[in-house]
């Protein structure tokens, strides 16, 4: 199974690339597009960082400096990596306000970090790199649209069948998820990584308290009876003590037996483990390997 991690908001990241070398890494996504459009016409926004040289697209919010990203994005491919730009954030405004602006954002999404050449009036914030999909990490106001936006992103990828394209998403653990429900019921996702971390009624601290609400089952169910009954259900985690709100960090010792049993129990929905995020993750080392590097040992247990 895979190791998916999040990259873009760690402090003082390495680039892109130095991620890439990893072997444990999987899915790098990319975050954040943080601002979303609010009309037809509207440009969204983004922010990786420390990455860009802060330059923005005039009268836009969308970076348009980001060259250490455009540069690396090839080496992560060539290394095999798979590339998701993720949508939302803790800072972003994410909401939809009606299906045509959905609709406006995946058609700006695709043209502007989909296969190039397909129409000059959209900017390439990374150039001539295609991402490998669209992540939905939203965490508040959501809700509306985001079925329409995939059922839209989708109809574009099918117009390159011999590509392969992915869409995922990152709800929190509490269920039914405000922001994501609606659209896990109806569009395909191809992976779910749930936060089990920041929310003391269902994070993975409640496995290791035997107390019954750790709810893995509970989103086995969701995606079972879901638009996409094939979907890869993830383990998100906090890669180290700092990288998520105080109390919901597991050691890899505690991860084990967690995965071991919903591996075995969920053999073909379990996908792996998503972490928050890359950097959090290189600077917590145990014995000599980092956080990514233990839970890849894990997952191959
Ligand atoms: C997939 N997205 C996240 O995991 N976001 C996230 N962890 N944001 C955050 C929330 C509280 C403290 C630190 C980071």
């Amino acid at each position: 199974s895979n190791v998916a991690v999040y990259y873009g908001q760690g402090a003082y990241q390495p680039r892109l690339s130095h991620f890439c070398q990893e072997t444990s890494l999987d899915i790098i996504n990319l975050g954040f597009i943080n601002v979303f459009p609010k009309a037809v016409g509207d440009w969204p926004g983004s922010n990786f960082g420390n990455q860009c040289d802060g330059t923005v697209y005039e009268g836009t919010e969308l970076l348009s400096g980001c060259h250490q990203i455009w540069e690396d994005i090839p080496i992560c491919k060539e290394l095999g990596k798979t590339v998701m730009l993720s949508l939302g954030g803790e800072t972003a405004y994410e909401d939809i306000p009606t299906d045509e602006v959905a609709e406006w954002f995946a058609d700006f999404l695709w043209y502007s970090f989909g296969p190039p050449g397909q129409n000059d009036t959209f900017p390439r914030p990374f150039q001539d790199n295609q991402v490998d999909g669209f992540d939905f990490d939203i965490e508040h106001y959501g809700g509306h649209g985001y079925a329409t936006m995939i059922q839209r992103l989708r109809s574009h990828f099918a117009d390159f069948p011999d590509e392969t394209f992915y869409i995922s998403g990152a709800p929190q653990c509490q269920l039914p998820d405000a922001q994501l429900s609606d659209a896990i019921s109806n569009s395909h996702f191809d992976f779910i990584w749930v936060q089990w971390y920041n929310t003391a009624a269902c994070s993975a601290t409640n496995f290791l308290e035997g107390n019954g609400l750790f709810n893995f089952a509970a989103w086995a169910k969701v995606i079972q009876d879901s638009a996409n009954p094939a979907a890869k259900l993830f383990v998100g985690l906090p890669a180290s003590e700092e990288a998520a709100v105080d109390g919901f960090y597991l050691s890899p010792a505690e991860v084990y037996p967690l995965v071991d049993i919903y591996m075995n129990l969920y053999p073909d929905m379990f996908g792996g483990i998503m972490l928050w995020e890359a950097t959090a993750s290189d600077n917590n080392t145990i014995n000599g390997y980092n956080y990514a590097q233990h839970m890849k040992h894990i997952l191959h247990e």
